[in-house]
């Protein structure tokens, strides 16, 4: 499918195909066209071309058999604080047309599967941050839909209710439902998901299995070297070094790629000595996705 907003090519030729049972994670930078993405597919936002299938029948922007097969949790919260995490499930449940009878086993289960249960009869502002969350991909769930679309659920999200939501989201899968799950964070779709399609400047430039992924770039590792200049003259200063292949900058730090880090450590940091540039810290990664994202796009994942 395709997407413009005037001359902004949000999404450019992206098709994803997603199992049931599957969890398929979107992995990009931020303005990568993950919204866009997922926008479309919820039915939210029209392509300028392409169309969006759930089980083989052609789903309608804004329409009902589009709302029954696909459930999406966005990023802000669409709950009501002065309700109760169950009455605010049901409230929902009412609003989906479902029947007393199916919403009171459903919240049940609902309740169980983002571990509120306890905290149901709680109004929802007195929930953390996390909790909220948690309530909001519980409305999403509700109708049982073939296909939940999950956008960035984690950001600003305490370690504790972040460990809770990925806790869901795998149960979820386990029970036959497809899933897709947009994320900046490498190391939630590696846990997380299946197959994963790395987006950046609306296009899917890869796609894969974790592994599949991860092999692609073959032996070289990933090195993070924090300095105290501007990071941007580290990374001038080690683009030429031997055996150092990418290279990008992140906030205070330059991350390279290098085919056997350990061997090549010496040399960049002479090269760093040369320059006068001080190191805060070096840390030493196997390959992993934020390495697949700086080797296909010479970009930081967390620029
Ligand atoms: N309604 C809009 N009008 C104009 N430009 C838009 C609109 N929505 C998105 N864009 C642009 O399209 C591109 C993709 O944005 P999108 O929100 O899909 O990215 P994203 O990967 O979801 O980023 P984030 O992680 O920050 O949410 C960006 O350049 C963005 O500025």
């Amino acid at each position: 499918m395709h997407k413009s907003f005037g001359s902004i090519h949000a999404v450019n030729d992206v098709s994803l195909h997603i199992d049931a049972g599957e969890t398929y994670g979107l992995l990009g930078p931020n303005g990568a066209g993950k919204t866009t993405t997922i926008s479309i597919l919820a039915g939210l936002l029209e392509a300028d071309e392409g169309s969006v299938a759930v089980a083989g029948s052609r789903i309608r922007p804004r329409s009902t058999q589009g709302r029954e097969a696909i459930g999406l949790v966005p990023q802000d919260l669409a709950i009501y604080p002065d309700l109760t995490g169950e009455e605010n499930l049901k409230f929902f449940a009412a609003l989906y047309g479902m029947s007393k009878r199916d919403t009171a086993a459903r919240v049940d289960e609902i309740l169980e599967v983002i571990g509120l249960t306890e905290r149901r009869k709680d109004r929802s502002s007195k929930y953390s941050g996390g909790m909220k969350r948690r309530l909001n991909i519980g409305i999403g769930l509700l109708h049982s839909p073939r296909l939940l679309i999950l956008d960035e659920p984690t950001v600003g999200v305490d370690p504790q209710s972040r460990n809770a939501i990925l806790e869901s989201v795998e149960s979820l899968s386990g029970e036959g439902m497809a899933v897709l799950y947009t994320t900046h964070y490498m190391e939630e779709a590696e846990r997380l998901c299946d197959r994963i399609g790395i987006i950046d400047s609306g296009r899917v430039i890869a796609e894969g299995t974790p592994a599949e992924l991860t092999a692609g770039i073959g032996e070289q590792e990933r090195v993070r070297i924090e300095v105290t200049g501007p990071a941007q003259n580290a990374a001038d200063r080690l683009g030429g070094v031997e055996g150092v292949t990418d290279v990008a900058v992140e906030d205070h730090a330059v991350v390279v790629l290098v085919d056997s880090g350990s061997a090549r450590l010496p040399s960049i940091l002479a090269e760093l000595a040369r320059a006068g540039i001080q190191i805060g810290s070096i840390d030493l990664a196997r390959p992993d996705l934020e390495a697949v994202f700086l080797h296909l796009t010479g970009k930081a994942l967390r620029e």
